[in-house]
C-alpha cells in the first residue's frame, strides 16, 4: 500500500487507529480454547466487529511465536483474512528486526512477500546497511524505532551523542537512507512532550504511535504536537482494545472501545 492509499483512507473514515492484535491465550475468552485455532478465531472476531474503525491492524510477532507452528499459522490465517477481506488495511508486522545485510533481506521476504505485510518495525541499531534491505521493497514500509514508549528509552534513546539525543541522531541519519521515503517511524505516545522537536526533524513522515490505553498515553497531547498536514499518525491500542471484555461479548466490547478512540479523532481531525 502506498502513503498516499494510506491517507485516503484515514479521511475515508475519520480514524487513524491502528488495533494491536497481541494475542495472549491467558487474556482470550475461556470459550474460544475449544475451537482449533481459538488465537485466529479471536483475531476475525476482532477484525469483524471493528475494520470499519481501524485503518490498520498491528500483530506483535512475538505473541504468535510463543505459540510455536500453531502460532505462525494463526499469525498467517490473520494476515490473509485481512488481505483478503479488507486489502484497504494497512498492515503492521510488529517484529522489530534488523540484522547484517543479507539476513535482514530474508526477514523483509518473509514479512513482504511471503506474509504479504504492507510494513514492519525495525530495530536500528545496526544501522544502514541493516535498514536498507527494507526499504528496497517497492510500497513497502520501514518503521523505524524512533522514541520508545517504555521506560527503558531513556538508557540510550535520550542519551546525547556528538551534542544531540540518540533518537534524534536516528531520525536524521535514517534521512540519508536509499529508499528513505519508504520510511516511518515508532514514536510512543507516553512521550508525548517530544513531538515538536521530532516534527522538526521529519515533518511529514508517518508516526507509529504506541502507548496509548494500557501505558497512559494521552492522544490528545499525541495530536497537538505530532499531527502533520496529511495526519501523520498512526495511533495504536491493544490492550486497551482487544481485551475490552474476556466473555462472549468480546468483540462488541473492543468495538466500543475502538469507537470511542476513533470519535475523539474524528473530533480532532474536523477541528
Ligand atoms: O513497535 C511498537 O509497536 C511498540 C513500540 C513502543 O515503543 N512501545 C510499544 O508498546 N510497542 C508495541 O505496541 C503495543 C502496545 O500494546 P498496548 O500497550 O497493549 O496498547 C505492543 O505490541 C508493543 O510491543
Amino acid at each position: 500500500m502506498t502513503t498516499k492509499e494510506l491517507i485516503i483512507q484515514i479521511k475515508k473514515k475519520n480514524s487513524f487507529l491502528c488495533i494491536g492484535l497481541d494475542v495472549d491465550l491467558n487474556k482470550i475468552p475461556q470459550h474460544l480454547l475449544k475451537l482449533e485455532d481459538p488465537i485466529f478465531e479471536f483475531n476475525k472476531a476482532i477484525i469483524d466487529a471493528t475494520h470499519h474503525l481501524c485503518v490498520a491492524y498491528k500483530p506483535n510477532i512475538a505473541f504468535y511465536e510463543a505459540y510455536g507452528i500453531k502460532g505462525w499459522q494463526a499469525l498467517e490465517k490473520t494476515i490473509k483474512y485481512i488481505n483478503k477481506n479488507h486489502p484497504e488495511i494497512f498492515t503492521i508486522a510488529d517484529a522489530k528486526r534488523g540484522d547484517i545485510g543479507n539476513t535482514s533481506t530474508m526477514y523483509a521476504k518473509a514479512f513482504f512477500e511471503d506474509l504479504e505485510f504492507d510494513s514492519i518495525t525495525i530495530a536500528p541499531y545496526m544501522g544502514k546497511d541493516s535498514v536498507e534491505p527494507f526499504l528496497a521493497f517497492k510500497n513497502k514500509h520501514t518503521i523505524l524505532l524512533a522514541l520508545t514508549s517504555n521506560q527503558g528509552a531513556f538508557d540510550f534513546q535520550t542519551k546525547q551523542v556528538e551534542g544531540k539525543e540518540l533518537y534524534k541522531q536516528v531520525l536524521e541519519t535514517s534521512k540519508t537512507y536509499t529508499n528513505s521515503e519508504n520510511l516511518m517511524y515508532v514514536v510512543g505516545a507516553t512521550k508525548a512532550e517530544y513531538f515538536t522537536e521530532i516534527r522538526k526533524i521529519i515533518p511529514n513522515s508517518f508516526l507509529l504511535v504506541p502507548g496509548v490505553g494500557a501505558q497512559g498515553g494521552n492522544l490528545q497531547d499525541v495530536c497537538k504536537y505530532g499531527m502533520s498536514e496529511n495526519v501523520g499518525l498512526l495511533i495504536n491500542s491493544s490492550r486497551g482494545i482487544i481485551y475490552a471484555s474476556n466473555n462472549t461479548d468480546f468483540a462488541e466490547a473492543a468495538a466500543k472501545n475502538a469507537k470511542d478512540l476513533q470519535q475523539e479523532m474524528e473530533t480532532i481531525l474536523n477541528k
